[in-house]
């Protein structure tokens, strides 16, 4: 039974797939204090939030059990996602659910702060009737200035030309071209800053773009510019934002995040010429039961064993790939765990090499299911697909990922390499229609090996009577021989045999192998 936590509000119909699950059981505790929240996350295998809850370094060390944080939403900037990765947690999230609410969100706080509507509604409330003191501005043919043309800038963009504003562009990965496409200007920040009477930033919150719109930007500001936060408090320095509105610089702003949340205390909130609410961007009906649906079923796809749609500290197989590497899958970590059982010494290289149709696609989910198997021999069941470079990287393991033409015939071969400061070891895998995974290499050898269950890898010299002699001694420890497979270089040289057996073979026997005539090495290995 997988033990599922939430530790901020998600919407009950979003969350149906969890909640009706036979395999989940689902906590939900919003707004737990501190010590609480250590005390469940021990006891959960995923943890989904929204934006409230803090994952930190120590609730992830917490999290003994945890293999994936959900991330209801956009922003993960509240999740420690190099903690995550360290204790092999994958984190998620659902980047496309609250986009329209968020945009739409954008523009009715870029028109309550055109026309003051909050201000007035206030006045009036308080039994004035002043018309003069709200007079606002129109937003056709004014500018409106997007820094960051990703899902939501996009959206605010259309609205805006909607409204027959010009919208000029930044984005450090918007070409002229991709701008021209999408019907705006492309600008540098600078351009944007200079040109606009609306700015609105559509960042994540990064080192990049923290305090991005400083005293600096709004010295660069038209007079009497406008600016909007629906993304992140701390994208725009909120003490710069403070004296630019109290010396007019800027005219007005409208604030759906703060640097710090909740912002009670804010003095910004006390500005006439703000317009402010509590982090509502994404608070749709809608856009709630879509982040939900998301998180829920990538949460329990990855509790089931399957792979993240939407990771966002490992990269992602792309839909379109899936079909076609998935079947590599278990052939890479077969390979992985074949060499890594039977290679001595420290381990210093992980190289592997694809060939034939696996040279169409990017390999790299394949070379991080190699590297997970083989860390795991050497560092224990805590290495995952998440955390296996980092743990690598680490150790000063260097991780090589090639391409090469040499297929030895074979339509698809995935070639694993492994160096250590005593030997270098190699085995080679294909996929054959239907059949599954077969080893096709080892050592230079060739052989035809379904690297499943026991098995004992022996080298030894190419003499009459070395297979009968091994044959021999198993019989005498009743194991039994399922099949074998003999690869040499030339007769009289060097050799291998791979046998399947039908069950583990001990220290004892393998000493006693060992000690065979004929025998250099025997090495049992369990995938
Ligand atoms: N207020 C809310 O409730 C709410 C809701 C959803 C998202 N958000 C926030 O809005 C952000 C954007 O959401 P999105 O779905 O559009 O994300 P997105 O990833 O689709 O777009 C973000 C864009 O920012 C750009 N960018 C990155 N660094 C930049 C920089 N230094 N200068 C300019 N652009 C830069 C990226 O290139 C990307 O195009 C999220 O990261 C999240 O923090 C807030
Ligand atoms: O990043 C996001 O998706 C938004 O900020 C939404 O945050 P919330 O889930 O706390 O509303």
């Amino acid at each position: 039974m997988h033990r599922v936590l939430i530790s901020d509000p998600l919407s009950e119909d979003g969350i149906k797939p969890l909640l009706e699950a036979a395999d989940t059981e689902v906590i939900q505790k919003p707004s737990m204090e501190k010590e609480e929240l250590l005390e469940e996350v021990a006891k959960a295998d995923a943890l989904i939030v929204r934006s409230q809850t803090q994952v930190t370094k120590e609730v992830l060390e917490h999290g003994v059990n945890l293999k994936i944080v959900g991330r209801a939403g956009v922003g993960v900037d509240n999740i420690d996602l190099d903690a995550a990765t360290d204790n092999g947690v994958v984190v998620v999230n659902a980047p496309d659910g609250n986009t329209i609410s968020t945009a739409e969100h954008t523009m009715a706080m870029l028109m309550s702060m055109a026309r003051n509507i909050p201000q007035a509604y206030h006045s009036l409330q308080q039994g004035n009737w002043d018309r003069k003191k709200y007079v606002g501005v129109e937003l056709k043919n004014k500018t409106l200035g997007v820094v960051g043309f990703g899902r939501i800038g996009r959206v605010v963009t259309r609205r805006a030309k909607g409204h027959r504003m010009n919208v000029i562009a930044y984005d450090p990965f918007l070409t002229r071209e991709k701008a021209e496409k999408a019907g705006v200007e492309h600008g540098t920040l600078d351009e944007v800053l200079a040109l606009a009477d609306f700015i609105t930033v559509h960042t994540p919150l990064i080192a990049a773009t923290h305090h991005l719109i400083n005293k600096d930007a709004f010295a660069k500001m038209k007079n009497g510019a406008r600016i909007l936060n629906c993304a992140r408090g701390g994208i725009i320095e909120e003490e710069a934002l403070y004296e630019a509105l109290q010396s007019g610089k800027i005219a007005g702003a409208a604030l759906d995040v703060f640097e710090e949340e909740p912002a009670i205390n804010n003095k910004l909130l006390e500005l006439p010429q703000v317009v402010s609410v509590p982090h509502l961007g994404a608070s749709t009906v809608e856009a709630q039961e879509n982040v939900a649906v998301d998180v829920s079923n990538d949460v329990m796809e990855v509790l089931r064993g399957g792979n993240a749609k939407q990771p966002v500290n490992i990269p992602s197989i792309p839909e379109e790939m899936q079909d076609k590497l998935t079947p590599y899958i278990t052939l890479s970590e077969k390979l992985g765990a074949f060499l890594g059982s039977i290679v001595r010494g420290g381990l210093n290289n992980i190289n592997v090499y694809y060939s034939g149709e696996l040279t169409d696609v990017d390999p790299t989910p394949l070379t991080r299911k190699v590297v997970k198997s083989v860390l795991q021999l050497f560092v224990g069941n805590r290495v995952n697909d998440v955390n296996s470079y980092k743990i690598a990287k680490d150790k000063g393991i260097e991780i090589n990922e090639q391409k090469t033409t040499s297929t030895k015939g074979f339509t698809n071969l995935l070639t694993v390499e492994l160096e250590t400061d005593e030997e270098t070891r190699s085995i080679a895998g294909t996929l054959l229609n239907g059949l599954g995974a077969r080893v096709v290499r080892l050592d230079g050898y060739s052989v035809d090996v379904i690297p499943e269950g026991h098995l004992i890898s022996i080298h030894h010299k190419d003499q009459p009577g070395a297979i009968g002699r091994v044959g021999s001694l198993l019989a005498e420890h009743d194991v039994n021989i399922a099949t074998m497979q003999v690869g040499r270089t030339d007769i009289g040289g060097a050799a291998i045999m791979i046998l399947t057996i039908d069950k583990e073979v001990g220290p004892e026997c393998q000493e006693h192998l060992a000690h065979v005539e004929d025998i250099n090495r025997v090495q049992y290995l369990k995938l």
